[in-house]
């Protein structure tokens, strides 16, 4: 293979404009990073951690990767965010809707406080469809055939010991993936969700999961496939995939990249 052929191959978002929510860190910055390597013309962080994020862009390169300050809970932010978006770049082929958050506390349903249920459901849920609904909006106005990717979690297949209203928000995003795939699959639009199992983030620490052997002992024994731990940049690699045209037929799928875990008989998410 030629040096031209093989760097052809590789560039599967060529000259593509992308949204990332949740870009500052995690799995949101390990996609941006990898869309820009496959020739995206720009990525649009959306995120509201502006020192992080803005640090991001800049170690991706301001040609190529902006910041832009949205909660993505608040629908007249996420309108804005679009609008420009499609004003400086002229167009919007990807939404990656990532950005997710987590209680602190473990929320088990007996004492699930009420003041962190509704702020990871106004996150998680709500601004899950906010971003759908304005991205598509975008999509179907300039006839773009573009992709939505959704990051939802094992725990949108799975209950758990812990974390109810997490659990609830993202057995939301199957649903709200699988309703707008339907409606939109009329204008092109393809839309698809990645389920990770465990990768250590701000997130998971937030959650109680501090170092990578504490993700490894939970996890480990609930994988069938062995000798590899799961990380951001394997989660990218799978938003990718639905991203891009490799994935021109497929829409409404839940894309799980969790080792074999959700497909274990019996599972302990203690
Ligand atoms: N890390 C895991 O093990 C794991 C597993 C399954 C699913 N997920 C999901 O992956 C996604 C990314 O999480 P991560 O693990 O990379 O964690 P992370 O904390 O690194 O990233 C989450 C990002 O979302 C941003 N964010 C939070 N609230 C926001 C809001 N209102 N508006 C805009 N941005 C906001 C945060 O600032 C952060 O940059 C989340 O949806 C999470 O639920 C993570």
């Amino acid at each position: 293979m030629t040096d031209c052929e093989s760097i052809s191959i590789s560039r599967k978002l060529q000259d593509k404009i992308a949204i990332v929510t949740g870009g500052a860190s995690g799995i949101g910055e390990a996609t941006a990073r990898l869309f820009v390597e496959h020739g995206a013309r720009a990525v649009v962080i959306a995120d509201i951690q502006d020192e992080t994020g803005q640090t991001v862009a800049e170690s991706i390169g301001l040609d190529q990767c902006s910041y832009v300050h949205c909660d993505i809970s608040n629908e007249e932010q996420v309108q804005a965010m679009a609008d420009w978006v499609v004003r400086k770049y002229g167009q919007l082929d990807i939404m990656f809707r990532n950005a997710g958050t987590v209680s602190s506390s473990n929320q088990r349903i007996l004492n699930l406080d009420f003041s962190e249920f509704d702020r990871v459901i106004q996150v998680n849920m709500r601004g899950m469809a906010v971003c759908v609904k304005h991205a598509a909006r975008k999509m179907v106005e300039q006839k773009v055939r573009g992709a939505i990717v959704c990051t939802a979690s094992v725990a949108a297949t799975i209950g758990g010991l812990n974390h109810t209203d997490y659990t609830m928000s993202k057995h939301a995003v199957l649903g709200l993936v699988k309703s707008a795939s339907q409606q939109l699959g009329v204008h092109g639009i393809r839309v698809n969700c990645v389920s990770p199992s465990s990768v250590l983030t701000p997130l998971t620490r937030k959650a109680g999961l501090v170092s990578a052997e504490d993700v490894e002992k939970l996890i480990g024994p609930l994988t069938s496939l062995k000798g590899v731990a799961l990380t951001a940049r394997h989660v990218a690699e799978a938003v990718l995939f639905l991203a891009s045209e490799d994935s021109a037929f497929v829409t409404g799928h839940n894309l799980v990249v969790d080792g074999g875990l959700i497909s274990l008989p019996s599972l302990n998410t203690s």
